[in-house]
C-alpha cells in the first residue's frame, strides 16, 4: 500500500490534528511536541505527515507534494489554491475582523489597512465598494494603527485579548475561521478509495467531537 501524505500547519493546529489522527488509530511513534523533525510516519497505517508553515500548506497540496493538508480557512482563502476542501475539522476556531482605534476611519474616502492577508482584505473592501491601500505585514499587525502605519487592520481574533491589550476595537466582521482538510485534485482521483476512506473516518470523529462540544 502506498503512503498517504498529509501537510500540517505547524503551530496551533498540530496538536488537534495529531489527536484526531490518533482517534482513528493513526500513531507516530517518534512524534513529540519539542521535536525538530519535519516528517513523521505511521508505518502500519502508511500515513506520513509533514510539518510546514501555515501559509505553505496549500502550496504543498496544490502542487501534489502531499495528497492532503490541514490548514486554517484564513490561509486557504488567502492562498487562492486550486484544491478540494473536504472536511471542516471544527477546531482552530477564530474569526477575521477589521479592527482599529475608531470606527470613523472606515468612513474615509480611502484608507490604509495593515494585514498578513492582503487578498482577503482586498476582496472584503472591494465587495463593500471601498478603496483601500493594503500594507502587507508578517505579524504583530495590531501595532500598525498604534504607530500611524495604517488606519486599521484586518486580522484574526480568537479571545480578543490582543485587541483589548492594544486598545483596538472590532470595526467589522469578515468571516468565521476553522481548520479544514484539503485534498490535491489529482490524488483525489488516483488514490480515491484511500482518501475517501480517510475522509469518512475523520468526518465521523469530527461529528462525535461536535456532539460533545469539541
Ligand atoms: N489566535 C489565533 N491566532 C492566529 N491563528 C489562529 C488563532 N486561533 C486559531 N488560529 C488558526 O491557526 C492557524 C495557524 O496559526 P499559527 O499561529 O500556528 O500560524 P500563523 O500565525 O498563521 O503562521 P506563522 O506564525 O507560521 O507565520 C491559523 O491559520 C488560524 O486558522
Ligand atoms: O484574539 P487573540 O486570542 O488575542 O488572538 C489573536 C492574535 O493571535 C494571532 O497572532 P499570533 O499569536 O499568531 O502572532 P503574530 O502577531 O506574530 O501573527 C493573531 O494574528 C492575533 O494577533
Amino acid at each position: 500500500m502506498e503512503y498517504l501524505n498529509i501537510a500540517i500547519a505547524k503551530g496551533r493546529l498540530v496538536d488537534h490534528t495529531i489527536d484526531i489522527l490518533r482517534a482513528i488509530g493513526i500513531n507516530f511513534p517518534d512524534y513529540h511536541e519539542k521535536s525538530r523533525k519535519l516528517i513523521f510516519e505511521d508505518p502500519v497505517k502508511k500515513i506520513r505527515i509533514v510539518l510546514v508553515k501555515a501559509s505553505d500548506v496549500a502550496t504543498y497540496v496544490e502542487r501534489g507534494a502531499t495528497d492532503l493538508g490541514v490548514i486554517g480557512k484564513d490561509s486557504l482563502i488567502e492562498s487562492g489554491a486550486n484544491v478540494f476542501e473536504v472536511v471542516d475539522l471544527g477546531f482552530g476556531r477564530c474569526r477575521f475582523v477589521v479592527a482599529g482605534l475608531e470606527a470613523t476611519v472606515l468612513q474615509k474616502h480611502k484608507f490604509i489597512v495593515a494585514t498578513k492577508y492582503p487578498k482577503v482584505t482586498n476582496q472584503f473592501f472591494t465587495e463593500r465598494g471601498q478603496t483601500v491601500e493594503t500594507i502587507h505585514l508578517n505579524g504583530s499587525v495590531e501595532l500598525a494603527p498604534l504607530v500611524g502605519l495604517s488606519d486599521c487592520i484586518v486580522d484574526i481574533v480568537e479571545t480578543g485579548r490582543t485587541l483589548q491589550d492594544n486598545g483596538l476595537k472590532v470595526l467589522a466582521e469578515i468571516f468565521e475561521i476553522s481548520a479544514r482538510l484539503i485534498a490535491n485534485k489529482a490524488s483525489f482521483k488516483t488514490k480515491h478509495s484511500r482518501i475517501d476512506d480517510f475522509i469518512n473516518h475523520i468526518q465521523s470523529v469530527v461529528n462525535e467531537k461536535g456532539a460533545v462540544g469539541q
